[in-house]
């Protein structure tokens, strides 16, 4: 993958972003993402809808739907679901979010998506979504700072996705209640959990922290508990199967075990 993958996204979201309505917040959500962080069922596994991606190309084997996939998570014990609505790199599309919303009034949703514009949170809402990533590399602090605030008008939780000190640095600055450490450099697409293991270190215990990319097996998930990750965000161990349900089911009975 090139190192121009996020500028070329970048260009395909400014132009998906110009033809959106400017949607009106009438409305703001009301459902509390951060209640994940809070009920006594573990692990916090955020299960991700995950098509395709710049990195795998086609992922999900299978004939399910987003809805039916969405469904197959909540019923292993997902605490919630992350919907990526990218549709170029990931064949995700918004109203992705609106079918499992139809379906599941009270599930948690995350909004992921490469967001530079409030149009997209704005229509994240609309759509029925709970909370929103924000990723540090994509924005500048101003417009990182102006898009967290925006969540917050509309209900959302918005989540600061980040990769390095620096980034994490520039998120401490608003004071969030969740932020995701990317273990995967979002220039190179590599991985490496170890980048989780160094930044946890430097956030405040009053912020929940999630675990994003690369997650594979129930050992890793163990061991990034214990030194205080709080949630998993999983996508591709899960979608790669023709069942990613099942697969969760697998995932979390294994973590029970080993603990
Ligand atoms: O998944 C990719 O290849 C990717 C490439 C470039 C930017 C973002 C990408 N993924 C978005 C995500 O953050 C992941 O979908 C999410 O953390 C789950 O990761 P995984 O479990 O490794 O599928």
């Amino acid at each position: 993958m090139s190192v121009n993958f996020l500028e070329k996204i970048r260009s395909y979201v400014e132009r998906r972003v110009e033809l959106m309505p400017d949607n009106l917040i009438e409305t703001p959500n009301t459902l509390d993402f951060c209640q994940i962080f809070t009920t006594p069922t573990k692990p916090i596994i955020i299960s991700e809808v995950k098509f395709a991606s710049p990195s795998r190309g086609q992922i999900y084997p299978g004939q399910l739907n987003h809805v039916d996939i969405a469904s197959s998570y909540i019923n292993a014990g997902a605490a919630a679901v992350s919907v990526l609505a990218e549709p170029n790199y990931f064949k995700g599309s918004i109203d992705f979010i609106k079918d499992i919303r139809a379906a599941h009034p009270e599930l948690h949703i995350l909004l992921k998506d490469f967001v530079l514009s409030k149009k997209q949170i704005a229509q994240g809402l609309l759509c029925g979504a709970n909370a929103v990533l924000l990723i540090a590399t994509f924005l500048n602090k101003d417009l990182l700072k102006e898009l967290y605030d925006y969540s917050l008008h509309c209900g959302l939780t918005p989540i600061i996705e980040v990769h390095n000190a620096l980034e994490l640095e520039q998120a401490l600055q608003v004071s969030p209640r969740v932020i995701g450490i990317n273990n995967r450099n979002l220039q190179t697409l590599e991985i490496s959990l170890d980048t989780s293991g160094n930044l946890i270190k430097h956030i405040p215990d009053d912020c929940y922290v999630i675990c994003e990319s690369g997650i594979d097996n129930a050992v890793q998930i163990q061991e990034m508990k214990d030194i205080g990750l709080d949630g998993f965000l999983i996508g591709s161990m899960l979608m790669r199967h023709e069942n990613p349900g099942m697969e969760l089911q697998k995932l979390i009975s294994e973590v029970r075990n080993e603990s």
